[in-house]
C-alpha cells in the first residue's frame, strides 16, 4: 500500500516545516507542490508569458524542464538546467505562482507530475489541494493553518533571518491577497477536504505542531 499523507494549508501555517519534518522522520518522499507552481510562475515571467494568459500559460506549465535534485542534505530546484531555487522564493515568483494557480489549464497541466511522487516509499505532499484535488484518497489528511498576523510574523521573522528587512504591513497585505486568491479561485481552491484533520498552529510551537500530527497519523494509518 502506498501511503499518502497530504498538509494543506494557507501562506506560512508552517507546512513546509513540518512536511520536511514529517517526511525526514517516516523516511517518506517529500512533494513541495507549490514549488512547481513556482517554478511556473517563473518559466512564465522569463518567457514574457502575460500572467492572464491561461492557454499560453498551461503550454509553459505542459513543457516546464523541472527537476529537483538533492545537494548536501538540500532539495535544489532546476528549470531548463538552470540551479532556480533562490529565484523561486522571491516576493515575485511567489506572487506570479499564485496568478498562473487559478487557471484550471495550468493546474491539469500540473496534475500527472505531481502524482507521479507518490512511490511505494510513502509520500508526504504539501500544498493547497493535495488532499481534495492531488491525492483525494490519500488515508492521513491534515489542513495545517494560523492566524493571517501570526504567519506574517513567521514570515517577518523568516526574512529577518536572513538579512533582508521586512515590512509588516506589506507582509501582511501580500498574505491576505493570496490566501483570498488561493480560497477563491474556481478550480481546486483552498478548502480542507472533508476528512482532514483540522490543525491551528498559531499558539503552537513547531515541535507542538509535529507531534500532534505525527499522534495523528500513527492513530490513523493503526486503523487502515
Ligand atoms: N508553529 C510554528 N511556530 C512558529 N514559527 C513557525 C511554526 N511553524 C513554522 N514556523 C516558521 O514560520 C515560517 C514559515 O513556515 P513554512 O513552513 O515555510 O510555512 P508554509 O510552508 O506553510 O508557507 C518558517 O520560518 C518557520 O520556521
Ligand atoms: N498545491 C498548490 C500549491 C501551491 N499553489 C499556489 O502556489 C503559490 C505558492 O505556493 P507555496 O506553497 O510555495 O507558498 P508558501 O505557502 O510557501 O507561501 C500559492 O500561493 C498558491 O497560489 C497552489 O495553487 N496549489
Amino acid at each position: 500500500m502506498n501511503v499518502i499523507i497530504t498538509v494543506d494549508g494557507p501562506s506560512g501555517a508552517g507546512k513546509g516545516t513540518l512536511c520536511y519534518a514529517l517526511a525526514d522522520k517516516l523516511g517518506f518522499n517529500l512533494l513541495d507542490s507549490g514549488a512547481i507552481y513556482r517554478v511556473t510562475g517563473l518559466a512564465a515571467l522569463k518567457k514574457g508569458v502575460a500572467l492572464d494568459d491561461e492557454k499560453a500559460l498551461a503550454e509553459v506549465a505542459r513543457h516546464l524542464d523541472l527537476q529537483f535534485i538533492p545537494q548536501n542534505g538540500e532539495v535544489t530546484v532546476w528549470l531548463n538546467s538552470e540551479d532556480v531555487s533562490q529565484q523561486i522564493r522571491t516576493q515575485e515568483t511567489a506572487d506570479a505562482a499564485s496568478q498562473v494557480a487559478v487557471f484550471p489549464l495550468v493546474r491539469a497541466a500540473l496534475l500527472q507530475r505531481q502524482q507521479d511522487f507518490a512511490t511505494e516509499k510513502g509520500l508526504v505532499a504539501d500544498g493547497r489541494d493535495m488532499g481534495t484535488v492531488v491525492f483525494p484518497h490519500a488515508q492521513v489528511k491534515i489542513f495545517l493553518d494560523a492566524s493571517a498576523e501570526e504567519r506574517a510574523k513567521r514570515r517577518l521573522k523568516q526574512l529577518q533571518n536572513k538579512g533582508i528587512n521586512g515590512n509588516f504591513d506589506e507582509i501582511l497585505a501580500e498574505i491576505k491577497a493570496r490566501d483570498f486568491r488561493d480560497r477563491n479561485r474556481a478550480v481546486a481552491p483552498l478548502v480542507p477536504a472533508d476528512d482532514a484533520l483540522l490543525l491551528d498552529s498559531t499558539v503552537l510551537s513547531i515541535e507542538q505542531v509535529i507531534e500532534t500530527a505525527l499522534n495523528y497519523i500513527h492513530q490513523q494509518l493503526k486503523s487502515l
